[in-house]
Order: C-alpha cells, then structure tokens, then sequence
C-alpha cells in the first residue's frame, strides 16, 4: 500500500488525474469509477484535459436500488453529469438499480467485469470504512450484490436528499472481490471526517469490520489522502 499526502482535495485530484494519464499510456483501457464527492475534483481534471476516452470502457462501482436513472442523486445521472456528458467512453457500465430481478442484474454485472477487467479502480471511502456500497461485515470474496445499507451511510447520505426518508435503503455494489481484481487501485480520502477510516485502513488490522482494510492486501494499491484524513495516521 502506497499512500500520498496531499494539501487538499484539488491537489489529490491532480495526483490521481496523473497516475491515471501514466496508466493509459502504459495501455489501461478500462476505468473502475466511483461516485460521491471525493473524485469530483478527478473528473474535474479528466474533462479539463486533453484526454479522449472514446476508445475506453468505465465500470462503475453502485447504484442505488429504486431510484429512477434520471433522478439527480442517481449514480447514473451523477456519471453524467460529473463526466461522461463531457468526455464519453465507448461504453460506460453502471449496475441497473431499477432492474425487475436485481439479483440476475447483479449476475450480469459480473459477466460484464469479467469481460473487461478492471485496469485502474478508483475508490471513495465511506466514514465507516465501507468501498462502493461494501458495509462493515461485508466477505472479502464478494462479487456483485444487493446491498442492506446501514444508517451510518444512510445518515452520510441524507444530505443529498430532500429528507432523510427519501434516502434509498438499498444499493446494488460491485463486491469486495471484484474490486479486489483491479490490476491497480487507488483510494481517495479528504477531509476530518475520513481520519479514523484511514487509520483503521492504513494501520489496523486487515479485517472485514473495516472494508478498505482488506487494501493492504493488494500489490498495486495507492491512498490518496489530505491533511485532515491523515491526521489520526501515528506517522
Ligand atoms: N457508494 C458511495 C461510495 O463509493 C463513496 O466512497 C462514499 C463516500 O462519499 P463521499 O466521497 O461523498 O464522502 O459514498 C457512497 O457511499
């Protein structure tokens, strides 16, 4: 595990943008992508540059169960808005939330990753550790799944709705062990609120009660983190 203090989340985003451009011209051709606030300042960087995606394919991680694909807080509009209006890949893959059987929809997925192996996965981090929507408790051998949300990522994600109830309880996830077969993976973190889930992850013990720990376990994994997530690190 690598791990790359930053100033602030702008100067992470241009570190990640980096490491990305490096990968593609050693020839990556598929992007695991997250939603939520951290990459914002990612995508920011990939639609400002010169870069063309045209030829590549994006996997993202989750989905919200039962929102419909154009409501604002949808995964779906989110990729949208934030990215793939502005600079489109040749396919994009988000898990269909709204599919009729979510169990068959998350079986597909895993056809669809198996069938473009992730080259470089970027990943957020929740306060209670979870990657993508992979809660506390979550096996490390996981593939894609309908996911129980838990109220600490409920009342994380609260601020984004209307009110509290409108919150979905459900999500659709890319697993712990699909996440884990990307060749590189790199996880960014800014902000106090993120300290203790990058402590337990950098520095305690590779447990399933802490998703992102199980990170250590893999060769080619790079934390990105400012200041104020760093600073519970004892070093
Ligand atoms: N499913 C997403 C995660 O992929 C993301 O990492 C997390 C943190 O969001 P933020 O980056 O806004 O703190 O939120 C959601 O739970």
């Amino acid at each position: 595990m690598k791990v790359i203090t930053v100033k602030d989340k702008n100067e992470g985003g241009k570190k990640a943008f980096e490491l990305i451009k490096q990968g593609i011209d050693n020839g990556a051709k598929v992007l695991g992508l997250a939603t939520g606030s951290t990459p914002i300042p990612l995508y920011q960087e990939m639609v400002a540059s010169d870069l063309d995606f045209s030829n590549m394919t994006s996997v993202n991680l989750d989905e919200y169960v039962g929102l419909p694909e154009g409501n604002p807080q949808s995964y779906h509009q989110f990729m949208k808005d934030n990215l793939f209006n502005k600079k489109p890949f040749k396919h994009s893959y988000v898990p269909d939330g709204n599919a009729a059987d979510i169990e068959q929809a998350a079986k597909d997925y895993d056809q669809i990753i198996a069938d473009n192996p992730i080259d470089i996965q970027i990943l957020g981090i929740g306060r209670n550790g979870h990657i993508g929507f992979n809660e506390p408790g979550s096996s490390f051998d996981s593939t894609t799944h309908k996911v129980h949300l838990t109220e600490s990522t409920i009342e994380a994600n609260k601020r984004f709705f209307d009110d509290e109830k409108d919150v979905p309880r459900y999500a659709i996830s890319m697993g712990i062990g699909s996440i884990m077969k990307g060749k590189q993976i790199i996880l960014m973190a800014y902000g106090e609120n993120k300290a203790d889930a990058i402590k337990a992850t950098i520095e305690g013990p590779v447990t399933d009660h802490v998703p992102a720990s199980v990170l250590q376990n893999h060769k080619d994994a790079i934390i990105i983190i400012d200041e104020a997530a760093a600073s519970k690190l004892s070093k």
